[in-house]
């Protein structure tokens, strides 16, 4: 089973959303997607989104400002999942963000995501991530599981 975790930062405003332009696997290359990574044996998710984040951007987020948002995974379960975690970062911290591998992140604006330089996906889970922060949407909460449909 592969374990990956990938986490939705926000900037204060919910304007701004951190996206990487992803090298690897062969099916991302190029194309942007949230930072994050492999769950290492041992690990737990929260941890490795954390630490992911640390790695590729440089900064360091608080444990416990994230949320758990959900995961999704193949159909039927037992290939792999991908939990989704997000957290609000303070404009000091947001300001210093800072690409440390060849996968270079950077600020979106989450009401004009590029197209198609994102993974599908991506255009529905920032707002999805997004709402978990918008005061103005308190009562109409949803969390979720997604499955895949195998190939
Ligand atoms: N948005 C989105 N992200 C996905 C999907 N599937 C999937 O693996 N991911 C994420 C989870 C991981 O952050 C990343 C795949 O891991 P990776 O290739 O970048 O990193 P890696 O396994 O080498 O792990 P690491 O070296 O960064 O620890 O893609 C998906 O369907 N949608």
């Amino acid at each position: 089973m592969k374990k990956y975790t990938i986490g939705a930062v926000f900037t204060p405003d919910l304007n701004k959303v951190l996206l990487i332009k992803k090298t690897k696997p062969e099916d991302q290359a190029g194309r942007l997607n949230m930072p994050g990574g492999k769950i290492e044996p041992g690990e737990g998710s929260l941890s490795c989104v954390v630490r992911e984040i640390t790695e590729e951007a440089g900064i360091h987020t608080d444990p416990n400002k994230w949320i758990y948002a959900g995961r999704i995974e193949n159909a039927g379960g037992g290939m792999f999942y991908v939990d989704i975690w997000t957290i609000v970062i303070p404009w000091n911290i947001a300001g210093n963000i800072e690409s440390m591998t060849e996968e270079k992140v950077g600020w979106y604006n989450v009401w004009s995501l590029p197209a198609y330089q994102c993974l599908p996906n991506i255009h529905w889970l920032v707002p999805f991530a997004r709402n978990f922060h918008d005061q103005g949407n308190f009562g109409t909460l949803v969390f979720g599981e997604f499955k895949y449909q195998n190939q």
